[in-house]
């Protein structure tokens, strides 16, 4: 019933106003499910690739496509994504473009759910799946290469880590984005937004922490829920390999130095989470962190591991981090996403389930995070294609009870 009778491929536009491959997947029995690749910025040296858009398409279209049609069921998730490597050949889809494989991939799994008459969460996690919801992680201010001349720490983000429910926390994070909104306003501070929604003001990282810190406070008391401050720091971008310094504006920290910053930070404003703290390559200086501040906070690695289980197995190995961001793109597809969630999960870390900062309407990932029981999810505050995943969220949760 759900062998795939068709699959097209299309070229749409990302919340960026760049091009984004879009597949349409189709069964024999008239199953449709249809998603579209997100695209990131700040993106790991390890990821899967991204081909330019017209060449991932004509890519696939040449070499995946005729593995796909009548030769394999959309319901069965790992055979869709084994034809889908097996089409690529590579170990980084540099042949097909992970762009390509990750909307093939998440339209066949809709397209399967669509069969079944379930919802896509439903067919991914299966009926004993957990109950839980993820925290929404609120990218609510922030820059590096979301946002030209605003801070150095790329997200700030708010974690309502109290919150009794998906919708309180959606809209806590909604709330302290608006009140940073005031509180720039009150020091005659102008604010564009970056890339994800996020204030991108031109402020230094001293000052946003101030400004984070007091809109989550205020907020906190209004709503009654605990609400802390996260990072997505993203230190590859600010490393420079050849002098071996990581460099804020006219600051320098050596890797030393830069660990000594994080743990500081970790105390000093008592952070829930931290994202990429040190460079991509940097496993030791991640396992140093985890060692001093692992217990306290979520320690993720997003550039890290590039949702590779090889990259988390040697985390896991070095003790580096207690959690993965999870990006399905960063991999190309949804089985192996899945594969990187459950051997964090076996081994104690949490998995963080992530949009890009280039993103689309598309929901699988807000289906995705509850299917796997993913403690945290990172999709952004505001805007159509983040609002997008949050209002799924607070319908899935309806569903769902
Ligand atoms: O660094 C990140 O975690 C992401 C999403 O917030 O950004 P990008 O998609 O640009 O890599
Ligand atoms: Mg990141």
């Amino acid at each position: 019933m759900t062998r795939i009778r068709s699959v097209s491929l299309r070229r749409i536009l990302d919340s960026r106003g760049n091009p984004t491959v879009e597949a349409d997947v189709l069964t024999e029995s008239g199953g449709f499910g249809r998603a579209a690749a997100p695209s990131g910025a700040s993106t790991g040296e390890y990821e899967a690739i991204e081909l330019p858009t017209g060449e991932a398409i004509a890519a696939a279209r040449q070499h995946a496509i005729p593995r796909l049609i009548n030769e394999v069921h959309a319901g069965n998730q790992r055979e869709v994504d084994a034809a889908l490597h097996g089409a690529d050949g590579t170990d980084d889809f540099s042949n097909i473009g992970a762009n390509s494989a990750v909307a093939i991939s998440m339209a066949a799994a809709k397209a399967g759910a669509d069969v079944l008459g379930a919802p896509l969460y439903q067919h991914l996690g299966g009926t004993f799946r957990g109950d839980n919801f993820p925290i929404p992680l609120g990218n609510v201010l922030g820059g590096g290469e979301h946002a030209k001349e605003a801070t150095h720490i790329q997200e700030f983000l708010a974690v309502p880590v109290g919150a009794p429910s998906i919708s309180e926390a959606v809209f806590a994070n909604a709330a302290v984005h608006e009140r940073i909104g005031d509180l720039l306003d009150e020091r005659g501070v102008a604010a564009g937004k970056g890339d994800e929604g996020a204030w991108a003001p031109s402020i230094d990282d001293a000052a946003a922490f101030e400004i984070v810190a007091q809109a989550t406070g205020d907020v906190a008391d209004d709503v009654g829920f605990d609400i802390g401050v996260g990072l997505d720091v993203a230190a590859s971008e600010l490393y420079d390999a050849d002098d071996e310094v990581y460099r804020y504006g006219d600051v320098e920290r050596t890797p030393d130095e830069q660990v000594d910053y994080m743990a500081d930070l970790v105390d000093e404003y008592d952070l829930a989470y931290v994202e990429d703290p040190v460079e991509e390559n940097d496993f030791d200086g991640f396992a140093d962190l985890t060692d001093r501040v692992g217990d306290r906070t979520v320690l993720c690695g997003d550039d890290l591991f590039v949702t590779n289980v090889e990259r988390l197995q040697d985390g896991i190995d070095a003790g580096a981090g207690n959690a993965i961001l999870v990006k399905p793109n960063q991999i190309g597809t949804l089985s192996d996403a899945v594969d990187a969630v459950e051997l964090a999960t076996r081994n104690g870390l949490d998995a963080v389930v992530s949009h890009r900062s280039g993103e689309t309407e598309d929901t699988t990932i807000a289906h995705l995070a509850v299917a796997t029981d993913a403690p945290f999810i990172k999709t952004g505050t505001v805007g159509g294609e983040r609002t997008a995943k949050l209002n799924e969220l607070i319908r899935i949760a309806e569903d769902a009870v």
